[in-house]
């Protein structure tokens, strides 16, 4: 069901110069553009897929080989991954229990929420700061995926800095488990000249070796296909392009035990939608997640706020 209609929206926030609405082929997306930056987010999993502070480097990347057609997420800005991140089944067990053995089978990666229509609740225009607040709200049907009272909200504030905050309330009667990731898709000018700091000494599952268990030594750069979940690491973390003129990206984050690490490089850049074959030497992502074992639980009448700021420094 569409919530969103472009004449409803222009007419229902018809008083909010730093914002306006366009159709985007079969999406509807809200351009913001204040005094000191700019973003683009969709109605659509309330995707974010451009944010630029002006007389910057613009932070996220989205793939020009988008479509905008519904129903599909979008390759690239910040996908909203829940109630599970990456597939399903790789999920710990207190997750997966919750689902039969076919909807295990079935189950769409990254959860169910970044394909489905948000409703656009609020535009606050402050200083300096253009805020946005979208809601989802899970009614209990046992036809899909996710049979619990819940409401998401998702905060985007676009000012210097891009301010996010998920919140997830268990409005039901029972306590759920749920896994998640804000996959933000960074934009860089040569992923060779990327180093990621921060993870010095986290442990990290990697996905791509059995998922076991590796420690990471020093920063991170990029010499092939890189998938992994970094544990317990709650400081900041810091992206820097050597020999760029683009500023170092600060990732702070609270809620947030995990953090997804992840490169595609040459093969499987070949396999994925929406993504030329060498997309991978200007993209990468560093998602602030609660992954594998930093899964949440949450109690009836309870809930969680995951936060994530994205800041030139
Ligand atoms: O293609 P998608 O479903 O959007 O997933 C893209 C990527 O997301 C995450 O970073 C996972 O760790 C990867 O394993 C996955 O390939």
């Amino acid at each position: 069901m569409t919530i969103n209609q472009l004449t409803d929206l222009q007419q229902q926030f018809s008083d909010k110069p730093t914002v306006q609405f366009e159709q985007c082929n079969e999406l509807i997306a809200l351009q913001v553009n204040n005094a000191v930056a700019k973003a683009t987010i969709f109605c659509q999993g309330a995707q974010i897929s451009l944010y630029q502070p002006h007389q910057s480097a613009a932070v996220l990347w989205t793939s020009p080989a988008c479509d905008y057609s519904a129903g599909k997420s979008l390759r690239g800005g910040i996908p909203i991954c829940w109630p599970w991140f990456s597939g399903l089944a790789d999920n710990p067990k207190t997750v997966t229990e919750q689902y039969s053995t076919e909807q295990l089978a079935a189950a769409p990666p990254h959860g169910i929420v970044r394909e489905l229509d948000w409703q656009l609740a609020e535009i606050n225009e402050h200083e300096n700061v253009t805020e946005l607040v979208w809601f989802l709200d899970l009614a209990k049907d046992s036809s899909t995926y996710w049979p619990y009272k819940t409401s998401l909200s998702y905060r985007v504030s676009i000012g210097k800095e891009l301010n996010i905050e998920f919140n997830v309330c268990n409005n039901g009667v029972d306590k759920f488990h749920f896994s998640t990731a804000l996959h933000s898709y960074l934009a860089v000018d040569n992923i060779d000249n990327a180093v990621i700091s921060g993870l010095d000494g986290c442990d990290y599952v990697d996905a791509l070796d059995e998922r076991k268990l590796h420690r990471q030594q020093g920063g991170i750069r990029f010499t092939g296909e890189t998938d992994r979940i970094y544990r317990g690491c709650n400081t900041d973390i810091t992206l820097t392009e050597e020999g760029s003129d683009n500023d170092s990206l600060v990732i702070s984050s609270s809620n947030s035990d995990s953090a997804v690490i992840w490169n595609p490089w040459i093969e499987k850049s070949k396999t994925l939608s929406h993504f030329a074959d060498d997309a991978y030497q200007s993209m990468l992502c560093i998602e602030t997640a609660n992954a594998d074992k930093d899964f949440v639980t949450l109690e009836p009448g309870h809930s969680h706020c995951l936060t994530v700021t994205l800041a030139r420094r």
